[in-house]
């Protein structure tokens, strides 16, 4: 008989988001996202960090001070990584796992690259005008918004 104990695919592909999202050097918010096409194969992964040739270790990683010296106008975001980094996979009707709800920016590359859903985990900044305009953009584009259903599964990897 088969095993029952096995984690069902929300739990997997948002298992897989958060991994990858400890990747992220960002000291606040580490966020990971996974496409996955409606057939359940990952097309893609992005966490939120600098662009290529920006090292790490040369760039702000503040929140707060002058613009400029803040990671704000840099640190590239898990979601476009992920739309970027999907290279030639077609996205229409993909649906993306983000551990964070995704900001304005974010949206508009998930509208315009064809993923039809949202499954977010974290929306800890749901009254920022940014996540306010990412619902009225994704409401008019038709893309479903889903908040991820925590089933307190543990899951533990010994690496
Ligand atoms: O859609 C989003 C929104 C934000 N991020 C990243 C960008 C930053 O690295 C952090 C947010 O930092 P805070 O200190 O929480 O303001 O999250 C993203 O990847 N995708
Ligand atoms: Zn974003």
């Amino acid at each position: 008989m088969k095993r029952t104990d096995y984690i069902n695919w929300d739990e997997y592909f948002m298992g897989i988001a958060l991994l990858t999202a400890m990747r992220s050097k960002d000291p606040s918010s580490q966020v990971g996202a996974c496409i996955v096409s409606p057939e359940n194969k990952i097309l893609s992964l992005g966490y939120n960090g600098m662009p290529i040739g920006c090292d790490d270790d040369a760039m702000p990683w503040e929140r707060e001070g002058s613009p400029l010296d803040t990671k704000y106008m840099y640190v590239c975001h898990a979601e476009l990584n992920a739309i970027l980094n999907s290279a030639h996979n077609n996205l229409k009707g993909a649906r993306v796992y983000v551990t964070l709800f995704p900001c304005n920016e974010c949206t508009k590359a998930i509208i315009q690259s064809g993923i039809q859903e949202v499954v977010y985990y974290s929306d800890k900044y749901h009254d920022s005008d940014s996540s306010v305009a990412a619902r009225f953009m994704f409401k008019k584009a038709g893309v479903r918004l889903t908040p991820y259903t925590n089933t307190e599964r543990k899951i533990e990897l010994t690496l």
